[in-house]
């Protein structure tokens, strides 16, 4: 006998982490901006950051910008989720927007890199989708940060310098994606999204249909 219709779903999915890294000016940020514009089931966790604010930038957006203090107050209060130095300023990722999101089922956008990834695949392994986005070259990354004309030449070298390092990671991610062309980048990530959240829904719909299955001839 087929067991009965399942019935709808009790237990809440939770929100997927989606992880995205990169070295400087491999194009993270731009193909991230483009999800959120495009995608309204997704939402950004807005980092800490003792980094200065570029022009473009707009407080409480891009970032929450803070004091060295500011954040070892927050670091060492337990508010962060993860945190990491990169290129010499301190980020981190403020606990409690995330762990709301997660329990309501909302998904959320990271753009951290891969020190971050790392404590969160740690934390919240079975919530975490990552991608790291290469450059197409290493002399494109170079031009892109100069394109991009929001750092000064000394910071844009040592984002250059760090980039190697950045780069020995890409295996830890679950996708890589080359940005060569943006579009195709971005169709790539759209299409992870869908079928990670497709491959979530099909998994959280099941805890029904197994109850009921066990439950259907508890004799057999
Ligand atoms: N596929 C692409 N082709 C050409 N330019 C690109 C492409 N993707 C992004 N860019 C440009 O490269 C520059 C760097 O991109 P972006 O700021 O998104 O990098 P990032 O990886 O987020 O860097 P960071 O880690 O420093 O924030 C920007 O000026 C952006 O417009
Ligand atoms: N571990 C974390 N890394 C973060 C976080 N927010 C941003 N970042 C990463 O820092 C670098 C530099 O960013 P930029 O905005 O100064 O260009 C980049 O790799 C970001 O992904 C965070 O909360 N935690």
């Amino acid at each position: 006998m087929k067991p009965a219709k399942s019935s709808p779903v009790q237990i809440a999915r939770r929100g997927l982490m989606l992880v995205i890294s990169s070295p400087s000016g491999a194009g993270k940020s731009t193909i991230a901006r483009t999800l959120l514009e495009t995608d309204k089931h997704i939402g950004l966790s807005v980092s800490v950051t003792t980094r200065q604010r570029r022009p473009s930038e707009v407080e409480g957006v891009h970032y929450h910008f803070k004091s060295v203090r500011e954040f070892e107050r927050l670091r060492d209060s337990d508010a962060l989720l993860e945190w990491a130095e990169v290129h010499g300023n301190f980020y981190g990722t403020p606990r409690e927007p995330v762990e709301q999101a997660m329990a309501e089922g909302r998904d959320m956008l990271f753009d951290i890199d891969w020190q971050g990834a790392q404590q969160l695949q740690e934390k919240m392994s079975a919530d975490v989708v990552s991608i790291f986005v290469l450059p197409p070259t290493m002399t494109e990354l170079q031009s892109r940060l100069h394109r991009r004309a929001e750092d000064s030449e000394e910071v844009i070298q040592t984002r250059l310098a760090n980039s190697r390092a950045e780069i020995a990671h890409w295996r830890e991610y679950d996708y890589v994606i080359i940005n060569d062309d943006l579009n195709t980048a971005f169709d790539a990530v759209q299409s992870i999204v869908k079928a990670e959240r497709l491959r979530r829904d099909r998994r959280h719909g099941m805890f029904d249909f197994v109850r009921e299955l066990l439950e259907e001839t508890p004799s057999l």
